[in-house]
């Protein structure tokens, strides 16, 4: 039996969700959670390190499980639910993509910082050859003008992706701005149009709706907020407000709000709440999943975690520049040591 869907979410706890645990997630974990997805009715389930396949390393985290045992696992169970594996070229090979489809993998998702599209051609046109649906996505869009998020989506498009996702990495944009900038992305390109928030500055909800009244019909949520930061859009309440607005998922409520309850809930590490770090991440605009890396940072060096995250939002410290935040937190203890004596 087809389900009807209005708008399709992605559900990505057990990826952004990866960076929230520290890339811990174990291979039950994975199971249960992803059987109960596929119960409730979500479309697509993303699986993989917090940043993408092959994330696993000490620059970006080690992983507790390998991530191809992960998704094997995930496929599994998930029924008639898809599998999607994130892909940041240059971090994730043309291998690994093509090692978790032979998995049963159905979705690719392959994203690029905001102004570097160009660098995912060859793995965009890969996944199309492996028969995956294939999205491509610019991360941390708040960084760029308008005019400059259209050209490099473009680009995605020209390369084959069949959907096109703006990210706020950093949970940094207001809605006029999410409504400004899809806006201009549905009036110039011809394919999906997709939206991934996160609730640094408690407007993921607010932000998703704005991108959705534009058009967009591709949205990513994390059940129980479980995500980089302050977590992503919650699943299970866009899922009410989408049915309240008369806007079909196909995914069953009190399902998604069980799973959130009783299998999520246990999984977190600490509550996925609104804290000062992380709304200093929205607010200096800097990569929610550097939020763990300047806590233990500020740890070693005893500085304040907020002090990192401001002066990595003013240098423009991108994904991938992981190693920076050491340095910055290197940089502060030395400057505190020197004007305190
Ligand atoms: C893969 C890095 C990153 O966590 C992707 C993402 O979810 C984002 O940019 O928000
Ligand atoms: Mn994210």
């Amino acid at each position: 039996m087809s389900i009807e869907r209005e708008l399709f979410i992605t559900e990505v706890a057990l990826r952004d969700g990866s960076h929230a645990v520290a890339h811990q997630y174990t291979t039950e974990q994975v199971t249960q959670v992803a059987k109960a997805l596929g119960e409730a009715g979500v479309p697509y389930i993303e699986v993989s390190h917090g940043d993408g396949l092959g994330g696993s390393s000490l620059q970006y985290g080690l992983s507790r499980t390998n991530e191809m045992e992960l998704i094997e696992a995930a496929v599994s169970v998930c029924g008639s639910s898809n599998i999607a594996v994130l892909v940041l070229p240059g971090i994730g090979t043309i291998k690994d993509l093509k090692e978790a489809a032979k998995l049963g993998a159905k979705m690719a998702r392959i994203g690029t910082h905001v102004t570097e599209a160009d660098v995912a051609a060859q793995h965009i046109q890969t996944a199309k050859e492996l028969g995956l649906e294939t999205v491509g996505f610019l991360m941390m869009s708040h960084m760029a003008s308008v005019h400059k998020l259209v050209e490099q989506a473009k680009l995605l498009e020209s390369y084959g992706a069949d959907t096109v996702y703006m990210f706020d990495s950093a949970g940094a944009l207001l809605p006029h701005e999410v409504k400004e900038r899809i806006h201009a992305l549905r009036q110039s390109l011809s394919v999906n149009i997709g939206f991934h928030a996160h609730n640094n500055l408690s407007l993921a909800l607010a932000n998703t709706l704005a991108a959705i009244e534009e058009g967009a019909t591709r949205i990513d949520g994390s059940i129980r907020c479980l995500g980089a930061g302050a977590g992503n859009t919650q699943t299970e309440v866009l899922v009410a407000v989408l049915d309240r607005m008369g806007i079909s998922t196909g995914i069953d409520l009190y399902k998604i709000m069980d799973t959130a309850e009783e299998i999520i809930a246990p999984i977190l590490q600490a509550p996925q709440e609104i804290t000062r770090d992380s709304l200093v991440l929205g607010y200096a605009g800097v990569y929610s999943s550097f939020l763990l890396h300047a806590q233990r940072a500020a740890k070693k060096f005893g500085i304040d975690s907020r002090d990192i995250l401001i002066e990595l939002g003013r240098q423009k410290v991108v994904g991938g520049q992981e190693d920076m935040i050491v340095d910055v937190a290197a940089e502060l203890a030395k400057n505190k040591a020197i004007y305190s004596v």
